[in-house]
């Protein structure tokens, strides 16, 4: 299989603001290289150095016909000063060729890498910033293929196929000069031979791309089967359908393996066909130049070297098609990597967009205030929230509450602004402080003061008091022991294996779910935000873990601006104030006690609750954000 057969497919794609599918491949290349100042730097030396080890390569076959015509066959006896002199001559071209073959592998494997490098970390950080990732959520996995395998196959192609297609050009244009040069009758005869190849390059070179895209999308069957048996291990188990998944995953093998024989029958094909007219192309030279030679159009000299160069001409045209196939791929994984570093970021950091009107946040508790804010996922989709008009205190414990899908999450992520309205206004402060909206905040004073304690508690595969320390980095462990302590969690990190040390697992799985919770609110709370917004987890945690957790919520939000997307009515009992989300709208707002008697969808929500609350609490609106 050569290298274009080894990649996944990404039917999947996610589709990127500006997304320039049907760009040519010049222009992908010009848009690259403006991105690459890295890699133009390094390019006319890199050039410099092609050229010396092409050049190189011609010297053999010119001193081939000096040597004959010059120093062996000389009408007055052989020249045997002349010879000794041209195999010295030849020896130290050779040297300086090989020599310039090694630099220019090792310039273009410094300059790919270092702009390759480059390309990465810019996309890398780029990917951040694209509020795409928070609204297209179940497609990361294709951007993270576009800063990961596309860059990989674009430095593969420009590592190889770079170094191939700059000597193969470089050798063609070289050989079909001197060529010229000699004679141009058996030039001619070469083209003439290697037309009709140039022909069925084009296409292989298509039937190539077509096959070896089958191939992909295969390999990315296979890796899809066999990531969600892994994945859904436990399923798999559960329903004893271990040989249906096995099934599957060996039907999908059997398939990118019919499918990698296809593709390598073309490849041979094409191969065969270059050998093919390599020796058609030799063999018109011998005998068409020995009947020129006859003529006296040409001496032996000539002919001999006229075979040397055949082959320096075969060569790049045998290697083309599989450069242009390589190039095709690579181009288009180029495509996909700018395209992510060209989309526009519909949040961007005013620190950086709008220096002169930046601010910070004020310190101390902060209020939140929507000004007649609408928000929509998509132009034209239905609003996730509608007109929401209104301002929530300092130093308040906000419950948010709602039907599943009737706004919360949305309302969490504009406060924290992952994403900026479509409508309206989202400012934070106080009426003594004063208000700032939130395009205004510096990105650096918005992330130092505002926390969002996700649901699910992400947790890095390190141990607890790094997973901890992502909150304020440069805390001991000692400090965050102490943290723990002061959340009342003491016993809990007393009953880990190795303290604050013990290592989390990948994702956290060495812990509980509860757990994962504890050690997401243990870092929120090291980061001393002045605004907390907490989505609650879901999941039932056994009642030891629930009462710790309960202990730490309350440690941590004690003194601070808390909204919390409450999926336990429990959590909108104890909170100062109520906001019922429905349908996008701020249906009610008040104190649990004022509420739940009032005829509307808190009651509703509380009645539900009341009715499952002979077994463990339900969560508010039934399913998980
Ligand atoms: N990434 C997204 N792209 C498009 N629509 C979305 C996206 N996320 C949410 N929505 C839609 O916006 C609406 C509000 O969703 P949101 O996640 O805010 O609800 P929620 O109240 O948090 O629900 P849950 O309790 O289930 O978490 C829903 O109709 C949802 O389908």
């Amino acid at each position: 299989m050569t290298r274009a057969g080894l990649r996944g497919g990404s039917d999947d794609d996610v589709l990127l603001p500006g997304d320039r599918r049907d760009e040519g491949a010049l222009t992908t290349l010009r848009r690259g290289l403006r991105m690459m100042p890295e890699f133009r730097r390094g390019l006319p030396a890199t050039f410099s150095l092609a050229l010396i080890a092409t050049a190189g390569r011609v010297v053999v076959p010119i001193a081939v016909q000096q040597v004959i015509d010059r120093g062996l066959t000389r009408p007055g006896g052989p020249d045997m000063g002349l010879v000794t002199w041209l195999v010295l001559a030849c020896a130290v071209v050779v040297v300086i060729t090989a020599v310039a073959v090694y630099r220019m592998n090792v310039r273009l494997f410094r300059t790919t890498e270092t702009a390759l490098a480059g390309l990465r970390v810019r996309a890398f950080r780029h990917v951040h910033d694209l509020s795409v990732l928070h609204q297209q959520g179940q497609r990361r996995g294709s951007l993270v293929s576009r800063v990961t395998s596309d860059v990989d196959q674009l430095s593969v192609f420009m590592q190889w196929g770079g170094v191939l297609g700059l000597v193969s050009l470089g050798q063609l244009v070289v050989a079909t000069a001197v060529m010229a040069v000699y004679s141009w009758q058996l030039t001619l005869l070469v083209l003439a031979c290697f037309v009709p190849l140039g022909f069925a390059v084009r296409w292989f070179a298509k039937r190539l791309a077509r096959v070896y895209g089958v191939v992909r999308e295969r390999v990315g069957d296979v890796l899809g089967a066999v990531s969600e048996s892994v994945v859904g291990a436990s399923t798999v188990r559960a329903y004893g359908v271990g040989d249906r998944t096995a099934n599957r995953i060996d039907a999908a093998i059997d398939r990118h393996y019919r499918a990698s024989v296809d593709a390598q029958k073309t490849t041979a094909a094409v191969f065969v066909s270059g050998e093919f007219v390599a020796a058609l192309a030799n063999a018109a030279v011998v005998v068409v130049g020995v009947l020129l030679g006859l003529a006296g159009e040409i001496s032996a000299g000539t002919l001999v070297a006229f075979l040397f160069l055949v082959t320096l001409f075969v060569a790049p045209v045998q290697t083309a098609s599989e450069v242009l196939n390589e190039a095709q791929n690579a181009v288009a994984g180029f495509r996909r990597v700018l395209d992510v570093i060209d989309a526009e970021p519909d949040v961007r950091d005013p620190a950086i967009s709008t220096p002169g009107r930046v601010h910070r946040l004020p310190g101390g508790p902060l209020g939140v205030r929507f000004e007649h804010v609408t928000f929509r996922y998509s132009p034209g989709a239905r609003p996730a929230l509608e007109d929401v008009d209104l301002t929530l205190e300092p130093r308040r414990r906000v419950a948010i509450v709602g039907e599943t899908g009737s706004g919360k999450t949305t309302f969490a992520k504009l406060v924290t602004r992952l994403m900026d309205p479509s409508a309206g206004r989202v400012l934070l402060g106080s009426d003594a402080a004063g208000w700032v909206p939130l395009p205004e905040v510096a990105f650096a004073s918005l992330r130092a003061q505002v926390v969002m304690v996700p649901q699910d508690g992400f947790l890095f595969d390190a141990t607890v008091a790094d997973n901890v320390r992502y909150g304020r980095p440069g805390m001991t462990d000692a400090e965050i022991a102490e943290a723990f302590d002061h959340l009342g969690l003491a016993d809990w990190v007393a009953s880990l294996e190795a303290g604050v040390t013990t290592a989390v697992g990948q994702r956290g799985e060495s812990l509980s779910a509860g757990e994962r919770q504890l050690v997401a609110v243990a870092r929120a709370y090291v980061a001393d935000p002045d605004l907390l917004v907490l989505d609650e987890a879901t999941s039932a945690v056994d009642p030891a873990t629930e009462r710790r957790l309960t202990r730490a919520l309350d440690a941590l939000t004690d003194g601070r601006t808390t909204l919390t997307i409450a999926h336990r009515l429990s959590t909108a009992e104890r909170a100062d104030e109520v906001l019922v989300v429905d349908r996008g709208r701020v249906a009610q707002r008040g104190t649990h006690a004022e509420l739940v008697d009032v005829d509307g969808p808190y009651a509703r929500l509380h009645a539900s609750w009341r009715r499952s609350s002979a077994g463990e609490p339900e969560p508010v609106g039934g399913a998980p954000s």
